[in-house]
């Protein structure tokens, strides 16, 4: 089971709060996934209550699946080609560049779609995601097609990570868009445009959680308010 740290809680839902008082009449709306996303979709559902319009995409069924409940109207890509803002959560926040490390939640390969689509991006993450360096603490979630994954990994680890096939159980975890995970620990993540570009070169690599250029700002939240970075 999770164990839910009070503090930290109130530190995700500082930074929720402020990312959605951003938010206006009328905008398409990129709808992130994971703990903090979620807040954010809840306080947005009050705000969509008091009257606020707009239409949100959702990262993942788990989000849809939240903001059907608080009342949220949905879209797709069939009527919107261009989102106005999305509000994400994050697993590692760099400083300086943004360059983001995520799917720790499975949900990246959405995400990457729905943010790639924004206009613009506000990550929001409690003060513990922000890192000098990406990668020593969390592993680099990579995407990767089912058929031949063992090949997919000898390839990562060829790469100078430890990749291991993220299990639910006993079974192999199963993204929303029907893929598996390889979550890849580097000691340290220097240069990621670069690793991306090598990532993608495998062959059965769908995406990988690094997130480049995407974040214009970062909004971090502690216990008693919140710190912006802007790119
Ligand atoms: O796949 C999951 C997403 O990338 C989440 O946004 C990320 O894992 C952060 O989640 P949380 O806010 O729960 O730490």
């Amino acid at each position: 089971m999770k164990r839910i740290d009070p503090k930290l809680d109130a530190a995700k839902r500082n930074a929720a709060t402020r990312a959605v008082a951003a938010i206006e009449d009328n905008m398409v709306l990129g709808l992130g996934s994971g703990s903090t996303a979620s807040m954010a979709i809840e306080l947005l559902g009050a705000r969509v209550a008091q009257g606020l319009r707009v239409t949100g995409i959702p990262t993942s069924e788990r989000t849809a699946t939240l903001a059907r409940q608080v009342g949220i109207p949905l879209t797709d890509f069939t009527h919107h080609r261009k989102l106005d803002l999305t509000i994400d959560g994050a697993d590692q926040i760099e400083d300086g560049s943004l360059t983001l490390i995520k799917g720790l939640g499975g949900a990246l390969l959405r995400e990457k779609i729905v943010a790639e689509a924004s206009a613009r991006m506000i990550v929001i993450a409690d003060h513990t995601k922000l890192v000098k360096q990406l990668g020593a603490a969390t592993p680099l979630p990579v995407e990767l097609v089912p058929f031949g994954w063992e090949l997919a990994l000898e390839k990562l680890r060829a790469l100078g990570c430890e990749a291991a096939l993220r299990r639910a159980g006993a079974e192999p975890f199963v993204t929303d868009g029907g893929h598996v995970i390889a979550d890849c620990s580097f000691d340290a993540i220097p240069d990621a445009a670069r690793l991306q570009e090598r990532l993608r070169r495998i062959t059965g690599v769908v995406e990988t959680g690094l997130f480049i250029g995407l974040a214009s700002l970062a909004i971090l939240g502690h216990e008693d308010g919140v710190t912006l970075l802007e790119r």
